[in-house]
C-alpha cells in the first residue's frame, strides 16, 4: 500500500486520541517505548469536548461529570494539573409531569403514585447487581434469565405500576441515551454493579446522584483539558486528521494504514468505539465472534443542548437548575445548571435522548429544524425557571448521533443475548492488537473513568510483554 520509512517505525501505534488512547500512549511513552497516536478528528478528546464561552470560560458538550470511586480519571486529571469543582447543587430541583412543574428537595421527585415503586425497584436493582461478578456478568447465577429479557421487562415484574419504570427511564435517558427497553436486564444490572470500584460496590444511587454520585464534580477548564494536556506532553507523537483505515498483522509486526501514510509497529492499541473498530479493514479478519460482538455494541442516541444567559438567574429564586421531565411532549429528560464555576455566565443544559425524544405531535425531535429543536428545549427550560429561559444569548447543541467518529452517545448499550453469547470476547487481544476505550472497562464502563482504566490496562499488558514488543529488543 503506502511506502513505509524508518521514521514511521514505532514500538506501538495507538488508534484514537480520546482519554483511553492518550492514557495508553502516556504510560507507554513514560516506560520508554516509542509511540504514534493516530486520531481521525482535527482535535483530541473524542467524547470530551469544550465549547468556549468568551475568553475565560468553557462549557462541556460531551462527557463532563465525575464522582466518588472514579479514582482513575481523578488521579490522571490531578497529574496533568486539571482540578475539579462541585457541580451546582444548591436549592430546589423541579419535577415536570404532564405540563405541571413542582419543586422538590433531597433528590426524590414528588410523584406519590410512583415513589413506593421506585424505592422498591432501586432496592431490587441494587440487590440483583450485587450478585453480578464485575467483569464477568455472564457468570452470574441468573445470567441467562436476565440476559433473555430487557431491563424494562425485568423492572415491570418488580413494580406494581408503570410509574417506577417510567421514572427509571427518565434517569436512564442520559445514562444510556435510551430507555430500559433498549438494554438487556443483565447489561443494566452489570452497569450498576460497575458503578463503584474494587472496594466499593456499585449502586443505583451512585450512578444517578449529584451529591455523592457520578455527577458530583466537573473539571476546571472543562473535561477536554485533560486530553489537551496529555497530548501537549506527547507532542509530535499525536497525529490529527488521520483516520486509520486498514490494519495488517504479520508474524513479527503490524502495519497500520491511514489514507496517505503507513506505520509499522510491534503492537497496536485500538482505543475507539467498538462499532467503529469493525469498520477498519482487518487483515487477517477479526475473529468472527469478536466482530459480531463489536457490531452489537451500538451506542445510544444522545444530544446535549445548552442555553447560555448573562447570569444563572434561577439561583436567586432558590432553584438548583436541576429538573426531571416525565412528559411525553418534552424531548428533554433531565436538566442541569452547567454554568462555569465563577457564575460568570448562566448555562442550562438538557439531555435529549435523540431516538426516543418526541416533539408535540409525535415527530422525532431530531427531525425538526434547528429553530424547532431549540424552541422545544427552551420551552422545557422555561417551564422550570420561567420565561427568561426563552431568550438565551447563545444556543449550543451537539447531537452525538451525527458524529462520524463516535456514532451516538454516551456509550454502547447491549441488547438481550449479547453479553451471555459474546461478552467474553470484549477484551481478548487479537494478535498484536489490544483493545481500549470506555466500553472495555469493568468498572465505570462507558464513563471517562472507564476510558482511563482501559488505557492503563492496555499499556500495562503491553509493558508486561515489553521484551517482545519493543523494536530495541527484537531479534
Ligand atoms: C453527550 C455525552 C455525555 C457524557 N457524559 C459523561 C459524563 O458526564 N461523565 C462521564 O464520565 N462520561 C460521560 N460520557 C462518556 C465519556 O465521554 C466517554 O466514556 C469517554 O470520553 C470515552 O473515551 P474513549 O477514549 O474511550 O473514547 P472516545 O472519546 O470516543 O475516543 C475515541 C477516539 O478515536 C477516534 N477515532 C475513531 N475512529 C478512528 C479511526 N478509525 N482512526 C483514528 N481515530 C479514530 C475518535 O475521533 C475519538 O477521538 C458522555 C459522553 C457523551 C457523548
Amino acid at each position: 500500500m503506502n511506502e513505509i520509512s524508518e521514521a514511521s517505525r514505532v514500538d506501538v501505534v495507538v488508534v484514537g486520541a480520546g482519554l483511553a488512547g492518550l492514557t495508553a500512549a502516556r504510560e507507554l511513552t513514560a516506560a520508554g517505548l516509542t509511540v504514534q497516536v493516530l486520531e481521525a478528528r482535527d482535535r483530541v478528546g473524542g467524547r470530551t469536548v469544550n465549547h468556549a464561552l468568551g475568553e475565560n470560560a468553557v462549557v462541556e458538550t460531551g462527557g463532563q461529570f465525575v464522582g466518588p470511586t472514579q479514582d482513575h480519571i481523578l488521579r490522571l486529571a490531578a497529574s496533568v494539573g486539571v482540578g475539579t469543582f462541585p457541580a451546582y447543587d444548591i436549592g430546589s430541583s423541579v419535577y415536570v409531569k404532564n405540563g405541571r412543574a413542582r419543586r422538590f428537595d433531597g433528590g426524590v421527585p414528588p410523584d406519590l403514585a410512583a415513589l413506593p415503586d421506585v424505592g422498591m425497584l432501586v432496592a431490587r436493582i441494587d440487590r440483583a447487581a450485587g450478585q453480578i461478578p464485575v467483569g464477568r456478568p455472564w457468570s452470574a447465577p441468573r445470567a441467562s434469565e436476565w440476559d433473555t429479557q430487557t431491563l424494562a421487562t425485568w423492572a415491570r415484574k418488580h413494580s406494581a405500576t408503570d410509574g417506577g419504570v417510567e421514572l427509571l427511564d427518565i434517569l436512564l435517558g442520559s445514562v444510556f441515551g435510551g430507555t430500559s427497553a433498549d438494554v438487556s436486564a443483565l447489561f443494566g444490572l452489570a452497569y450498576v454493579a460497575g458503578a463503584g470500584n474494587e472496594y466499593t460496590p456499585g449502586t443505583v444511587d451512585r450512578l444517578m446522584s449529584v451529591a455523592g454520585g457520578a455527577q458530583q464534580w466537573r473539571f476546571l477548564g472543562g473535561s477536554q483539558a485533560i486530553c489537551i494536556e496529555m497530548a501537549s506532553r506527547l507532542g509530535d507523537s499525536v497525529r490529527l486528521d488521520t483516520p486509520v483505515r486498514r490494519v495488517e498483522q504479520h508474524p513479527d509486526r503490524v502495519v497500520v494504514h491511514s489514507d496517505t501514510e503507513s506505520w509499522v509497529a510491534r503492537s497496536v492499541v485500538v482505543a475507539i468505539p467498538p462499532v467503529l473498530a469493525t469498520r477498519i479493514d482487518w487483515s487477517p479478519s477479526l475473529p468472527a465472534a469478536q466482530e459480531a460482538l463489536f457490531q452489537r455494541m451500538n451506542f445510544g442516541g444522545l444530544a446535549k443542548c445548552e442555553a447560555v444567559y448573562p447570569e444563572p438567574f434561577w439561583r436567586t429564586s432558590g432553584l438548583s437548575g436541576q429538573a426531571l421531565f416525565r412528559d411525553s411532549d418534552v424531548p428533554v429528560s433531565s436538566m442541569f445548571d452547567n454554568s462555569p464555576p465563577d457564575g460568570s455566565h448562566g448555562v442550562l443544559m438538557g439531555f435529549v435522548g435523540t431516538w426516543g425524544a418526541r416533539h408535540r405531535g409525535g415527530r422525532n425531535w431530531s427531525e425538526g429544524n434547528e429553530s424547532e429543536r431549540r424552541g422545544e428545549v427552551l420551552r422545557a427550560f422555561a417551564s422550570v425557571v420561567g420565561p427568561r429561559a426563552l431568550e438565551p444569548t447563545e444556543w449550543i447543541e451537539l447531537d452525538w448521533t451525527d458524529e462520524q467518529w463516535t456514532c451516538g452517545g454516551p456509550t454502547a448499550v447491549l441488547t438481550p443475548g449479547v453479553l451471555t453469547g459474546l461478552g467474553r470476547w470484549r477484551d481478548v487481544p487479537f494478535g498484536r492488537v489490544r483493545w481500549a476505550g470506555a466500553e472495555h472497562s469493568d468498572y465505570w464502563n462507558g464513563y471517562m473513568d472507564g476510558a482511563v482504566r482501559s488505557g492503563e490496562k492496555a499499556a500495562a499488558e503491553i509493558l508486561s510483554t515489553e521484551g517482545d514488543l519493543s523494536w530495541n529488543n527484537a531479534s
